[in-house]
């Protein structure tokens, strides 16, 4: 580390600037190159694999020093950040070469995971959320906001409700005041990166006045959050925050969105998590949300996900949905054409929030035009159709083709990628920079000809002009020709075959050029950010155009899925019903292998006749799917979205529940079967006659009798609660089929199955009665266990179930009784086909009774065939 004494100016200058942002690694400009000083290099060499090296500091000792060059910086930034670093970009603040002295040097840009711009470090389908967090009583405010896009939401509810909304928009960074991490810690479970701020930002009256600093209004009644304390403080903060990480322009965030909890179907982080909506449980799993997630352009992904995760609890806006739906499905070349230009729009949002930002290059300009072009044939279409919900969505999208034309008119075709460089103006747009391109130009072409001419004059033909940085235009010539160089010239620079030599004449001329091209990019900056100006009070129109194109997208892609998966449209009702015919899994339906179709069932749950489902089968037979595809159909029903089923009828649904018996859940880290509890409980403190629960094998995480007596009592207390919510109970305790006898709106279904010797086959058809088994000593076989240890298995449950019978079914019997009464086993010798099964039996069977010698090539066909046949049956 450097001492406090006698710094070069430079390593002071770094110094002060470094103290601003102690939490960052400030990438320092120093020419070309991007430096990185002290403990910032040791973090930069270490993550970026880059030299570390030593640089004097004058009379202070070395200091340790590592550096890129300035062209590599959105490589090596999002290297940074992406290994969790805040980054602060110091540039030169002024030209070098018209400053005496030290340059100015100024953080232009602090870069964290929560405000990243670059498209290295963003994913187009997703967005990049930053979350404010202000734990406050009594009530919690949260704020989430996309720099890139200009969305800005916020909510106030307690801290489950926070929790939740974190794991629907699963921000990139958190922050938080420092006096609220303790707390924080406590009681939330997550990894995200969060950064703390000192108390004070998290004021009320300095965060309201930010707000309507920002928003330029009287008061923020217009945003329906004037009453939210805590939601403004949150918002505030985060303004306060972008601030701080000099993100000043923000034109694009230009409304604020409340969401509140009532306009939509709630599930809790459980559920989402649950029922796989947007990650699956496993690496290589699929998702609802990969599964019905077609869309064209990132922004209708982006909405397609916040659609699931908000599914709405408004009859009205749901129809309107499934109206366009179904208008889209009926009408195949309106649906074809509007895909079409949704396709050629691309990522129009994004694009426009550049603007603001700063971060446009002229290519990405262009191509927002062509978005706007594309955007206003959309809406040409739409607006003359038939349909009126689809005239009503485009009506109030504006065409913006005065804005469109300029962009055209000043952007040139093949505009480059970096504006820095030039380039990118159309002739015809400013008289002083098509003069100064002619003299360009033609000093080049006279260049040119002072080359041939001196050529011609001295018969060097190998003369050549060129530029270089050192001393602009020369005139090379090779050591072969160099006695035939004039007197006149002046030599610059001996290389290994050629002398360098300049002339008063070529130097007349490259004044003028040279000249000529400084002013040509200061005018062509000058015009381009003149066109950025003149775009920005259009950002939020073309936000607006975004945002329905988004829609359309999200809309047709639902169309699209309901003809490539066949699904319906479901009926939405008030009353509290769920009547699905022939429904399936939409997730599993796309995974099963060619040739295996998947057995829809029915459901039905209603308020009077069959409020709770026990359900029972064997393992693997399909009871969570059933369980799950009955909470996905209700789901997309709510987004708007035809179902995978034959005809649904779906009540209007205020809360998904699911809960999944504790083992099942060991990677979440949540395998207690205290958690398990605790969940269910909230469930039971949170239902209403609107409510569609799941519990999946709830009790089995104790001991059988306590788990069997919970899993009694719960579907007892659903039953007789009030509100009646539709209830599915997925079991393995078939003593739980008692409650049918007991309750009057519970029936017991059974998954279905064939037994053929001692195999089992899934039908996988629900069908009404319990069942009394559930084969999980077959499921133990065809997963590979040997023979002897199940036959073994077999006999113990023998046992049990014998002494079962002799008690008469009686539920308090002791089960440790029972154990204690277990015959011993017969030893069991191992031989060399334990740890396989049966049917490798079979195929070794079929390998001993083969003679090689005498087998015809159509024989050993066919014995192939019937081995494959017998692992076929193996897997399955
Ligand atoms: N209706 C169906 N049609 C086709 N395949 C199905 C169907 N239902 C389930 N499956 C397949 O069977 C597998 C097992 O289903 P599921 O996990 O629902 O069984 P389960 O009865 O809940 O088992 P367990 O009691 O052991 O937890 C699923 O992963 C799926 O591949």
């Amino acid at each position: 580390m450097a001492k406090n004494v006698a710094e070069t100016p430079l390593m002071k200058q770094h110094k002060d600037i470094k103290a601003k942002y102690p939490d960052a690694v400030l990438l320092f400009r120093v020419g070309d190159f991007y430096e990185t000083f002290s403990d910032d290099a040791l973090i930069a060499s270490r993550v970026l694999g880059i030299t570390l090296t030593k640089r004097a500091n004058g009379s202070a000792s070395s200091v340790e020093l590592a550096g890129f060059p300035h062209h590599s910086l959105e490589t090596y930034l999002h290297k940074l950040v992406k290994a969790g670093y805040r980054v602060a970009i110091c540039d030169q603040l002024e030209d070098p070469k018209l400053t005496k002295g030290i340059v100015k040097r100024g953080v232009t840009e602090l870069v964290t995971p929560g405000v990243a711009t670059s498209d290295k470090l963003l994913e187009n389908r997703t967005n990049n959320f930053l979350a404010v967090l202000h734990l406050a009583e009594p009530m919690c405010g949260i704020a989430f906001l996309d720099i890139t896009t200009g969305e800005f939401y916020t909510a106030e509810g307690n801290t489950e409700y926070m929790d939740k909304l974190m794991q629907s928009f699963q921000p990139s960074e958190i922050i938080l005041s420092k006096s609220q991490v303790k707390r924080f810690r406590e009681q939330f479970d997550t990894k995200v990166y969060t950064f703390q701020l000192d108390e004070w930002v998290f004021r009320e009256q300095y965060t309201y006045e930010l707000l309507l600093q920002h928003f330029q209004t009287q008061s923020l009644k217009g945003y329906g959050v004037e009453d939210m304390k805590a939601a403004t403080v949150a918002c505030g903060v985060a303004i306060h925050y972008l601030k701080d990480t000099e993100h000043a322009n923000l034109q694009h965030m230009n409304t604020l969105q409340r969401i509140t909890a009532t306009d939509f179907l709630w599930m809790d982080r459980f559920t989402i998590r649950n029922l796989e909506l947007i990650h699956s449980s496993y690496e290589q799993g699929c998702c609802l949300l990969q599964a019905i997630d077609h869309t064209h352009t990132p922004m209708g992904a982006r909405l397609m996900k916040r659609w699931m995760i908000f599914p709405l609890y408004d009859m009205q806006r749901i129809e309107q949905r499934l109206d366009l739906v179904s208008y889209f499905v009926r009408e195949q070349e309106m649906n074809h054409a509007l895909s079409a230009l949704v396709k050629q729009t691309g990522d129009a949002e994004r694009l426009v929030g550049k603007i603001p930002l700063k971060k446009a290059n002229p290519r990405e300009v262009l191509q927002l035009a062509r978005s706007i072009y594309h955007m206003q044939h959309m809406r040409e279409l739409c607006v003359a159709c038939d349909n009126e919900a689809l005239r009503d969505l485009a009506m109030p999208m504006q065409p913006l083709a005065e804005i469109r034309q300029r962009i055209i008119d000043t952007i040139a075709e093949d505009a480059p990628a970096v504006a820095a460089k030039g380039g990118m103006i159309r002739e015809g747009i400013s008289a002083e920079l098509d003069h100064l391109r002619t003299i360009s130009r033609s000093g080049k072409d006279y260049l040119l000809q002072i080359q041939q001419q001196e050529a011609q004059r001295t018969g060097i033909t190998s003369l050549k002009v060129s530029y270089n940085n050192v001393f602009g235009y020369y005139l090379e010539v090779t050591h072969a020709h160099k006695e035939k160089v004039p007197a006149e010239w002046i030599r610059k620079q001996t290389l290994a075959n050629a002398e360098r030599y300049i002339t008063p004449e070529l130097k007349e001329y490259e004044e003028k050029i040279l000249g000529a091209e400084d002013r040509i990019l200061a005018i062509e900056l000058d015009l381009y950010q003149q066109l950025l100006a003149a775009i920005e009070p259009y950002i939020a129109p073309i936000q607006h155009n975004a945002n329905v194109t988004a829609q359309l997208d999200c809309l047709l892609c639902f169309a699209a899925n309901a003809q490539r998966y066949n699904y319906h449209r479901p009926v939405m009702v008030t009353e509290p019903v769920l009547e699905i015919k022939e429904g399936r899994h939409p997730v599993i339906e796309q995974q099963l292998p060619p040739g295996e179709s998947y057995i829809a069932n029915d459901i039905t749950l209603d308020k009077t006749e069959q409020q709770a489902i026990i359900l029972t089968g064997p393992n693997m037979s399909g009871k969570s799917a059933l369980l799950r595809q009955t909470a996905l159909i209700t789901l997309m029903a709510h987004m708007g979205s035809f179902v995978p089923a034959t005809a649904a009828t779906v009540g209007l649904t205020d809360k998904i529940f699911t809960r999944v018996g504790a083992s099942d859940n060991l990677s979440g880290g949540e395998s207690t079967f205290m958690v398990e509890m605790n969940e269910t409980a909230s469930i039971i403190n949170n239902i209403s006659e609107r409510s569609l629960v799941l519990l999946d094998e709830i009790g089995r995480g104790t001991s059988t009798y306590d788990g069997i007596s919970l899993a009694w009592s719960i579907v007892e207390y659903l039953h007789n609660s009030p509100a009646r919510p539709k209830t599915l109970f997925a079991t393995h305790y078939h003593e739980i089929n008692e409650l049918e006898r007991h309750l009057p709106r519970v029936r017991n279904y059974h998954i279905t199955h064939k037994e053929t010797g001692n195999k089992v086959i899934f039908l996988r058809k629900m069908a009404p009665g319990g069942s009394r088994h559930s084969f999980g000593i077959q499921v133990a076989r065809m997963a590979g266990m040997p023979p002897n240890l199940l036959d073994r298995a077999n006999e113990i449950l023998a046992q049990l179930e014998e002494k079962h019978a002799d008690t008469g079914a009686d539920s308090n019997t002791n089960v440790q009784e029972k154990v204690k009464k277990i015959k011993p086993a017969d030893n069991y010798q191992l031989n060399i086909f334990d740890g396989v099964t049966e049917d490798l039996r079979r195929i070794q069977q079929l390998l001993d009774e083969t003679d090689i010698n005498t087998l015809t090539p159509v024989e050993a066909l066919l014995k192939l065939n019937q081995m494959k046949e017998i692992a076929r049956q193996y897997r399955k």
